[in-house]
């Protein structure tokens, strides 16, 4: 565990590495095929949002989605970090919507093009910190990014979302949470022209 205060990670200004399709049942929601490996998609640091603040939907998109995830805090950095050693790299978790334009995604599928305007907007990751004990199945996913992508202190993975998702509409009030151990709440604002 890192000897940082972790609470307020998303103020460092790290980097958000997403996992895409990690749950099948939310892959067979939207008629994808299940992945044998994970899809990795990023989100900048511009893309966090906290409890006070709204999530913006983004002038261009009509179909703004959320996705509720689990998201993982890095204490310790690595490159090519083991399975057996990737608990050490952990410092907690955090809450975490991976808000998606999913009439965007859609155009970029179709296109072969990144998921960038549609998953990395600003405000497209709202998080509240979180605390559970350490028996998730987190190591493999910090073991297969870190071989490609080097992982800092006060990184961000979002692990992906079970089924569930559904559109949002300007105005709503979403609640996230994990039954008896934390709830978050945003107001959804439409981004100005
Ligand atoms: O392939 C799609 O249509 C959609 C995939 C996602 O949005 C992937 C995720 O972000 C996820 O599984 O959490
Ligand atoms: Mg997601």
């Amino acid at each position: 565990m890192t000897a940082r205060n972790i609470s307020r990670f998303w103020e460092w200004g790290r980097k958000i590495i997403c996992v895409g399709r990690n749950y099948a049942d939310h892959a067979k929601e939207l008629k994808n095929a299940i992945p044998t490996e994970p899809i990795l998609f990023l989100k900048p640091p511009s893309a966090y949002v906290r409890e006070g603040s709204s999530i913006l939907v983004p002038r261009y998109s009509n179909n703004l989605h959320h996705e509720v995830e689990l998201g993982v805090v890095i204490g310790k950095g690595g490159t090519a970090i083991p399975e057996s050693a990737a608990m050490e790299h952990v410092a907690g978790y955090a809450l975490c919507l991976d808000m998606t334009a999913r009439d965007i995604q859609d155009v970029c599928k179709s296109k072969g093009l990144p998921w960038t305007r549609a998953k990395a907007f600003n405000t497209s990751c709202p998080v509240k910190r979180l605390h559970l004990p350490d028996d998730f199945l987190i190591p493999y996913l910090i073991s297969y990014i870190s071989e490609f992508i080097t992982l800092e202190e006060g990184d961000l993975i979002l692990t992906g979302t079970p089924k569930g998702v559904s559109a949002v509409q300007e105005h709503d009030q979403l609640q996230a949470g994990i039954q008896d151990v934390v709830t978050m709440s945003f107001r959804v604002d439409r981004q100005e022209k």
